[in-house]
């Protein structure tokens, strides 16, 4: 079987790594320096790293030179998140070196632009289904934004290469992940899905894994880390049987 493959979050607002509570803003704890994050995620062996700019996603400000700062220091995988919704700031991501990039609210405020970068980069694109219920939320997750499942035909149709899939009523809870819309979003994709928001133990990174033969490639794991409910190493341990 193909294993899971894990994605060590850093979320960053105002300069610092965080993790919020259902992605709300002012629910910020706060775990210090995103490049030490970074850097103990690496060192732990992760093969991919899921960073966050929050104040890009929040539309208060950018982490843009850190964000950069802190992908180009990596050595692994970098997906890059928060605010990516136009030429400019898809140019500077990109830019970055990263490996690919998650664009949220431009999927569901300017899709024909969304479709020629897909067209354009590929594999580079991926699109983030931020969800409630199946309503996606852009805008960080403060603005509804269509159905989930005829945005995913769309987007399918158009030839995005991957999919991010947040229930945000799990993200940054500590409460498991949504088993059944990760399911659901598997059956009306065949493109491989990265498990967002949720994981709290090995527990839940092995009932994820078990979705690796109906689309799931891999899991971002954040608040999990940082309270250190388990280590890296457990969990790339976990993931490797
Ligand atoms: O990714 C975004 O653009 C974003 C926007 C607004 C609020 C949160 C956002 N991302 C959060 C994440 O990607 C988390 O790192 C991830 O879901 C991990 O969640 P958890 O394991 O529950 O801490």
């Amino acid at each position: 079987m193909a294993k899971l493959e894990l994605l060590p979050a850093v979320d960053v607002r105002d300069g610092q790594a965080v993790r919020l509570v259902h992605g709300e803003s002012g629910t910020e704890t706060s775990y210090g320096s995103p490049l030490d994050a970074a850097l103990a995620w690496q060192r732990s062996g992760a093969e991919w790293l899921h960073l966050v700019d929050l104040d890009a996603a929040f539309g208060t400000g950018d982490n843009r030179a850190l964000v950069r700062e802190v992908t180009e220091v990596m050595d692994i995988k970098v997906e890059l998140s928060g605010g990516i919704r136009d030429d400019d700031t898809l140019a500077a991501a990109l830019a970055t070196g990263c490996t690919r990039v998650n664009l949220g609210t431009a999927a569901l405020e300017t899709p024909e632009w969304v479709a020629k970068v897909i067209a354009e980069h590929g594999d580079r694109i991926a699109v983030g289904l931020d969800v409630r219920g199946t309503t996606l939320r852009g805008r960080g997750w403060t603005r509804d934004g269509g159905d989930l499942y005829e945005t995913l035909a769309r987007l399918d149709s158009e030839g995005c290469a991957r999919y991010v899939v947040t229930d945000i009523a799990k993200d940054g809870t500590l409460q498991g992940p949504n088993l059944e819309l990760l399911k659901n979003v598997c059956a009306a994709t065949d493109k491989p899905v990265v498990a967002s928001g949720g994981v709290s133990s090995l527990d839940d990174l092995r009932a994820i894994a078990e979705l690796v033969p109906q689309g799931v490639e891999g899991a971002i794991v954040g608040k999990a880390l940082y309270a250190k409910a388990f280590t890296l190493e457990e969990a790339l341990e976990e993931v490797s049987r």
